[in-house]
């Protein structure tokens, strides 16, 4: 279950553990949210000391990020594809994440995004790397996923998307913005339903159902995705290989 987020400190040890994965050299995936933004801080140091490294940022929030501390940045196509040396690490964050043993061992490291609505890119640089890390603080931990899943739709098609969603069990609800009167708008300019499911016992089942519904442009559910998950505690990290 998602309880209130971690603190900073938490967050700060996830995100430097996982940084500290980055070689010379190295084509990294920036993810995005309030940890991933540690990680890319950590990298902007390197990259101060002397480490070659080329981001690929997963959204708009992580571009900018990456640019405040002069992080070198490529596009995708620049990176993946014929000769190109493709992404080698993707560090990112999750609104929760299966780590306790106790849950199905094949689940572990499955995950829910879109906490900041930039599931759709992030899913395309997390998939195209070598190794995902994701970077997490203990509020994130779950036995199974339950929180709501966002599902990115093209605008026309909320309502047929909403009534799909309803046919497989779940209650979608569109994410309205904080500091305006309206929706959230994504990066690329479609619209949010969160999806409540309850307890999600097959994430790799439920990620195909939401895929194949005409109009959503990609849903928050990240399975068979994540390398490792760095947890950031209070006194260290806790890293979970998945
Ligand atoms: O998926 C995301 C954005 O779409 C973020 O990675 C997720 O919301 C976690 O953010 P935070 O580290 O701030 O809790």
């Amino acid at each position: 279950m998602k309880t209130t987020g971690g603190t900073d400190d938490q967050k700060r040890r996830a995100g430097e553990s996982a940084a500290e994965a980055v070689t010379d050299g190295a084509v990294v995936g920036l993810g995005t949210g309030s940890t991933a933004a540690f990680a890319i801080r950590a990298i902007g140091r390197m990259v101060d000391s002397g480490l070659d490294v080329r981001g690929v940022p997963t959204s708009f929030a992580s571009r900018e990020l990456a640019r405040e501390q002069s992080i070198p940045l490529v596009d995708l196509e620049e990176v993946v594809g014929g000769d190109e040396p493709g992404i080698d690490l993707a560090i990112d964050g999750a609104d929760q994440v299966v780590i306790d043993e106790g849950g199905a061992e094949e689940d572990v490291g499955a995950m829910i995004k879109g906490g900041g609505a930039a599931h759709a890119r992030e899913k395309v640089v997390d998939a195209a790397a070598d190794r995902l890390l994701v970077v997490a603080d203990p509020s994130k931990e779950a036995t199974t996923l339950d929180s709501a899943v966002p599902v990115e739709v093209l605008p026309d098609a909320r309502a047929t998307v909403a009534r799909e969603i309803r046919a497989a069990g779940g209650e979608p609800t569109l994410r309205r913005a904080q500091r305006k009167d309206g929706p959230v708008v994504t990066d690329n300019g479609n619209l949010v339903l969160d999806c409540s499911f309850g307890a999600i016992d097959d994430p790799a089942s439920l990620a195909r159902t939401i895929a194949t519904v005409p109009g959503v442009l990609e849903h928050g559910l990240f399975v068979g995705l994540a390398d490792e998950v760095h947890v950031g505690t209070d006194d260290g990290v806790r890293v979970i290989e998945s």
